[in-house]
C-alpha cells in the first residue's frame, strides 16, 4: 500500500514566526518535519513555550505556517483562504479544549448537535447521530442538562462528543484534562483510546499532562521549536 494514501498530515520544514514589537519576530517553530497517519493516538510533549500550541494551531489551520509545507487531510493549509479553512475545520476536523467551550445556555443535546447544523443534515439524521454519540460518551441521561448543570468530567464529555459527532477523521485536543481532577482525566482519556479504537478517528494532543501522555501510542518531544524525539510505543507500554 502507498503509505501516502493514508497520511492526516504531512508537514516539510515548517517554521513559525510571530511578529514582536515594531520590526522583530519571535520563531516559536524551527524547522519542523512530521507525518501523522491514520487512526495515530499521538501526542506534542514538552515544556511551556515548546511550540505545542502553535504547532497545533497550524495542523488545525487556525493559524498559518511562515514558511514550509503543511497538508492536513489531503489540502495545503498554507494555501486555504479562510473560507477554505472554515469549511475543512466545520467537515472534517474535532476540537477539543481544556475550557470546554460549551455553550452555557443550551442543552447537552443541543451543544453536541451544534456541529451538525453547520452540516445541512436532516432533524432525523442529526438525532440518530447526537443520541449515538452521547451513549458512547455515558451522558443519556443528561441530554436536557445545561453545562452549568454539570461537573468538570461531564463537561469535558460533552465536548468530546461535539467533537466526535460528525466522525471526523483527526481531532486536536489542546491540553484536554488541564481543568480535571485525574479520576475525571483517566475517564475521558480511556474513552478517547475507545472512540481511537472503535472508529480510527486519529488524535492529535498538544499535553505536559503524565496522565495524558501515559496513554499516547506515539510522543512526539518539542524543545524550543523542534522535535528532538519521536517515539512509538507498544499496547503493553501503555495505561
Ligand atoms: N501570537 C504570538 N505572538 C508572539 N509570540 C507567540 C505567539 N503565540 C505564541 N508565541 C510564543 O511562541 C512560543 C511557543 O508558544 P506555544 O503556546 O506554542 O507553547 P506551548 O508549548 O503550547 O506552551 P504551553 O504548554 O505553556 O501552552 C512561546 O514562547 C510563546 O510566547
Amino acid at each position: 500500500m502507498d503509505s501516502k494514501n493514508n497520511l492526516i498530515v504531512d508537514v516539510n520544514g515548517l517554521v513559525k514566526r510571530f511578529p514582536i514589537g515594531f520590526s522583530g519576530f519571535f520563531t516559536a517553530l524551527k524547522g519542523i518535519d512530521l507525518t501523522v497517519s491514520e487512526g495515530e493516538f499521538m501526542g506534542l510533549v514538552g515544556p511551556s513555550g515548546s511550540g505545542k500550541t502553535t504547532f497545533l494551531n497550524i495542523i488545525g489551520t487556525l493559524d498559518k505556517p511562515s514558511e514550509g509545507r503543511v497538508n492536513v487531510l489531503d489540502r495545503n493549509a498554507g494555501n486555504l483562504t479562510p473560507r477554505q479553512a472554515a469549511q475543512l475545520r466545520k467537515e472534517e476536523m474535532g476540537f477539543i479544549f481544556q475550557s470546554f467551550n460549551l455553550l452555557p445556555v443550551y442543552t447537552v443535546f443541543e451543544n453536541v448537535e451544534f456541529p451538525l447544523l453547520l452540516l445541512n443534515l436532516s432533524y432525523g439524521e442529526r438525532k440518530k447521530r447526537v443520541m449515538e454519540t452521547l451513549e458512547w460518551l455515558g451522558l443519556t441521561s443528561k441530554i436536557n442538562s445545561r453545562p452549568p448543570q454539570l461537573s468538570g468530567g461531564e463537561c469535558q464529555r460533552v465536548a468530546i462528543a461535539r467533537a466526535m459527532v460528525k466522525r471526523p477523521k483527526l481531532v486536536l485536543a489542546d491540553e484536554p484534562t488541564a481543568n480535571l481532577d485525574a479520576d475525571n482525566s483517566h475517564r475521558i482519556l480511556k474513552t478517547m483510546v475507545k472512540l481511537n479504537e472503535e472508529l480510527k478517528t486519529c488524535f492529535i494532543f498538544a499535553t505536559h499532562d503524565e496522565k495524558v501522555i501515559s496513554y499516547l501510542k506515539r510522543i512526539v518531544h518539542l524543545e524550543d521549536g523542534r522535535i528532538v524525539k519521536d517515539i512509538s510505543r507498544q499496547k503493553s507500554e501503555l495505561q
